[in-house]
């Protein structure tokens, strides 16, 4: 039941399902859903670490879950693999692939991805933005902190939400810097999210959970905008629609302010899109581009830090190494800072190790093919979906020892080398490698070991009373927990050293 080879001349696809004339695999995909978990089962079943499925009449979708195959792809052979598919979730959210990480291949894409590597995370602008991040850091601690106050006995410690305190983190940092405000709307008193910053949130959660869905119109492309079949069209756009209403009126706003002498001085990422010259962006690809920064940051820290700590309530002497190596970097008299965050190496292990185990999405954006080639003997036609599995890297057994066991040690050389988040072997992914890899690392890097040390060094976390420890199950549609983490927080510092302000 392998698929048959394109022609007796070139090598054969790589192993998979039989196709039906025409529909492919359409409906297999439609009865196994979720579409990963079926794809993930189809390697194990075929025993194949790359997997070809034919969806629709044409498009072949590769899955691929071993580091040397990865390798091919995104070292090797990057300047094939540098496209991303025509689907209707990104051409929705990219406003028609006006920003960066949907664009196809092409002059938009270099553009763009010019614009954001030297003008948005390079390293003068990360300092540039740096007191925005120390203000949502100092924030962070001052909201856990009035939740603990809020018991009676503050010994006791607060029931913290770990979920909604990591992912509003994400979003009023990406707030913060772009639009220069971590509000859209009152807040609320304690500090916590209001209603409007709540909606925002769960709407770019919307965004992430339909790009690249494996929606059924995008394998025969000529109904899309005719039918919605599987009601992604509608849910894609109620949600841009929310995410918009919150951001487009502020950044019309700020452009009517640069053209009208109301604006001189740059201040947040938005001033610096507005600003940018040769050419000039638009409008339109300024809001674009603005959804994108921010749906690409509200996922994976926020992600990895709940299923840190829920593996920490459960082991411990995890809690306790990370808190002995604050309290030897640190010490009790201050927070941690940016500047801490190199020596803190154990803390980092923590987060590469979520990486590996829990990634937020079960494969990195799809990769398209702009010509025909060969990978790994097998034949990949032009214009094929790779799907390089963050799930399926992270859990290979031929890589990893006891992969299901969470042990942040595998990240730690012995020798006191620092440890980076990214694993330039593929032997997980962390931002991927190569022309399409992510721009943001350093700032990606930052917020979530920031977002982590701080949570750490501030409060010892405890499983709520009525528990003897969390049930740490994974979601079957997604890879995040299956019920938002709860946790008991206790200061742990001298009360003087949390901000009050
Ligand atoms: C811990 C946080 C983050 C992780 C783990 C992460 C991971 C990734 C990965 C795996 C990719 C796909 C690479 C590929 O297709 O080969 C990517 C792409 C991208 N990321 Fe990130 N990212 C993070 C944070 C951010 C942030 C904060 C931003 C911007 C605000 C960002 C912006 C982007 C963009 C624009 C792309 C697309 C690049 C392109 O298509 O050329 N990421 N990221």
């Amino acid at each position: 039941i392998l698929n048959k080879k394109p022609s007796s001349k070139s090598p054969p696809l790589p192993p998979g399902p039989t196709p039906l004339p025409f529909i492919g695999c359409i409906i297999q995909m439609l009865l196994n859903k979720p579409t990963f978990r079926w794809i993930h089962n189809l390697m194990d079943q075929f025993d194949t670490p790359i997997l070809c499925i034919r969806l629709g009449p044409s498009t072949h979708v590769i899955a691929v879950s071993s580091p040397n195959i990865a390798c091919e792809i995104l070292k090797k052979q990057d300047d094939i693999f540098i496209s991303r598919p025509d689907f209707m979730s990104a051409y929705l959210i990219s406003d028609g692939y006006l920003n960066t990480a949907m664009s196809p291949f092409g002059e938009q894409w270099k553009k763009m991805k010019r614009v954001i590597n030297r003008e948005m995370f390079s390293s003068p602008m990360l300092k540039w933005l740096q007191p925005k991040r120390d203000e949502e850091a100092d924030l962070l601690v001052r909201y856990i902190f009035n939740q603990t106050k809020k018991q009676d006995d503050v010994t006791e410690g607060g029931l913290i939400n770990i979920r909604t305190v990591t992912q509003q983190f994400c979003g009023n940092m990406m707030r913060n810097m772009i639009l220069g405000r971590r509000l859209i709307g009152r807040g609320m008193e304690d500090g916590g999210p209001g209603e409007e910053e709540t909606e925002h949130v769960e709407a770019l959660l919307s965004i992430l959970e339909y790009l690249y869905a494996f929606c059924v119109t995008d394998y025969f492309p000529w109904l899309r905008g005719k039918t919605d079949l599987d009601g992604h069209e509608k849910n894609t756009r109620a949600a841009i629609a929310t995410v918009r209403k919150y951001q487009d009126s502020l950044i019309d706003e700020r452009i009517r302010m640069w053209n009208n002498g109301g604006r001189m001085e740059k201040c947040d990422l938005l001033d610096v899109l507005i600003q940018h010259d040769n050419p000039k962006l638009s409008p339109e690809g300024i809001k674009a581009q603005i959804i994108e920064l921010m749906v690409a940051t509200i996922d994976n820290p926020s992600n990895a830090v709940e299923w840190i700590i829920g593996e920490m309530l459960n082991e411990p002497m995890i809690q306790k190494r990370a808190v002995d190596e604050l309290d030897h970097v640190v010490g009790h008299d201050r927070l941690v800072e940016e500047q801490d965050l190199p020596q803190l190496n154990y803390i980092k292990a923590c987060i590469k190790e979520a990486f590996r185990l829990h990634p937020f999405a079960p494969f990195i954006l799809p990769h398209v093919s702009i010509m025909d080639t060969t990978v790994a003997g097998y034949f990949i036609p032009k214009g094929s979906h790779i799907l390089l599995s963050r799930y399926g890297l992270g859990r290979n057994t031929n890589v990893w020892e006891d992969p299901l066991r969470f042990n942040p040690d595998r990240h730690l050389d012995g020798e006191g080398k620092q440890v980076v988040l990214s694993n330039d072997e593929l032997r997980m992914i962390s931002f991927g490698t190569g022309k399409r890899s992510c721009p943001a690392m350093m700032l990606g890097s930052t917020l979530t070991i920031m977002l982590l040390a701080r949570m750490i060094q501030g409060f010892t976390w405890e499983v709520p009373r009525n528990k003897r420890c969390v049930d740490l199950v994974e979601n079957h549609d997604d890879l995040s927990l299956a019920q938002p983490l709860v946790a008991v927080a206790k200061p742990r510092l001298p009360s003087c050293i949390y901000p009050t302000f």
